[in-house]
């Protein structure tokens, strides 16, 4: 199976206006609710993908009892999360149906004690034994220490299992040196870790710093994978507009996927960028549309080349 941990679950909200404006009152014209949290989110199309997931982390309160409810509704997900006092937070999406733009609102999250987060700790070395990738995705909830994925990427490394990491700040700096086998930054995650506002620059750099494989997500132009054996970009064939939350999510399910499955990179990046672009077309976070998925997979344009053996 492949474990995904989201250690800062949420209750996703997805509100749909017709126009946002700040410092205005606003009538939802619709509402969703789902269990998110970028590791969730990837739970839910690798196992729409057809893949076992175990899913990890932490839930408590009100909120975690919803969010492993929903879970438990989503076939072919392990509900495997870590009780905790604190409840589960919010993330609030905002969607402006007039410009088809998103505005995100992310609670902080409970406070972990450090003996849930030592609970956790012993569960999560159980679970990646049984494991054949691991997914390492989002914030970390307060108490929970800034280190704590660059522990969760040795464990998963000293186990012999294929590890991703996709966070941001001091927590993913930290778990780059650790050695992941891949990140997933987008472009201001990677300009934050590097410096470099240039995007082949920074994967390289941070390639350098420790991470085998760094795949950017850059938005319309799509992925850019560096690594020891080459480098390659991946664009879909045309900008989608709709609801981005998950997108990024759908990218990790993707590579994660054909990871498990051996396929060559440039294989992995197109299905990675064509369910990211399905995933704009789905209304929900942790979606995608299958019909546009399979087919922007035939037109998803990769470019470059393996540069050594
Ligand atoms: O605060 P984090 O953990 O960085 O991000 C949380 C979040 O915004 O990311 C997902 C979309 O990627 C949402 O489902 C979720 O609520």
């Amino acid at each position: 199976m492949i474990l995904t941990v989201t250690l800062n679950t949420a209750l996703d909200i997805t509100y749909r206006v017709r126009v946002l404006r700040p410092h205005a009152s606003h009538r939802v014209t619709e509402v969703s609710e789902r269990p998110g949290g970028k590791g969730l989110n990837v739970a839910r199309v690798l196992a729409a993908l057809g893949h076992e997931v175990t899913a990890t982390g932490f839930a408590g309160g009100a909120t975690g009892r919803s969010l492993k409810e929903g879970l438990a509704d989503a076939p072919g997900i392990v509900d495997a999360l870590v009780p905790v006092g604190g409840a589960a937070r919010r993330t609030i999406a905002v969607v402006d149906e007039t410009i088809g733009d998103t505005t995100q609102l992310n609670e902080p999250g409970p406070v972990i004690a450090p003996a849930e987060w030592s609970a956790f700790l012993e569960a999560y070395e159980d679970l990646v034994r049984s494991a054949t990738a691991v997914a390492l995705c989002g914030s970390l909830p307060p108490g929970v220490p800034v280190g704590a994925y660059a522990q969760l990427v040795r464990s998963a490394r000293a186990a012999g299992v294929p590890v991703l990491l996709d966070t941001s700040g001091e927590p993913l700096r930290r778990g780059v040196a650790a050695r992941p086998d891949i990140i997933k930054p987008n472009a201001d995650e990677l300009a934050e870790l590097t410096g470099s506002h240039e995007p082949l620059q920074a994967a390289q750099d941070a390639h350098r710093r420790g991470a085998h494989t760094v795949v950017a997500s850059l938005g319309a132009e799509g992925l850019l994978a560096v690594n020891a054996q080459g480098r390659w970009g991946a664009v879909p064939p045309c900008r989608v507009r709709g609801n981005p939350t998950g997108a990024g999510d759908a990218v990790v399910a993707g590579l994660l996927s054909g990871l498990v499955e051996h396929l060559p990179w440039p294989g992995r990046l197109a299905r990675a960028a064509a369910l990211s672009a399905a995933t704009v077309l789905a209304p929900v976070a942790g979606e995608f549309d299958r019909r546009a998925y399979e087919e922007l997979l035939e037109r998803v344009a990769v470019t470059g080349e393996a540069t050594a053996a």
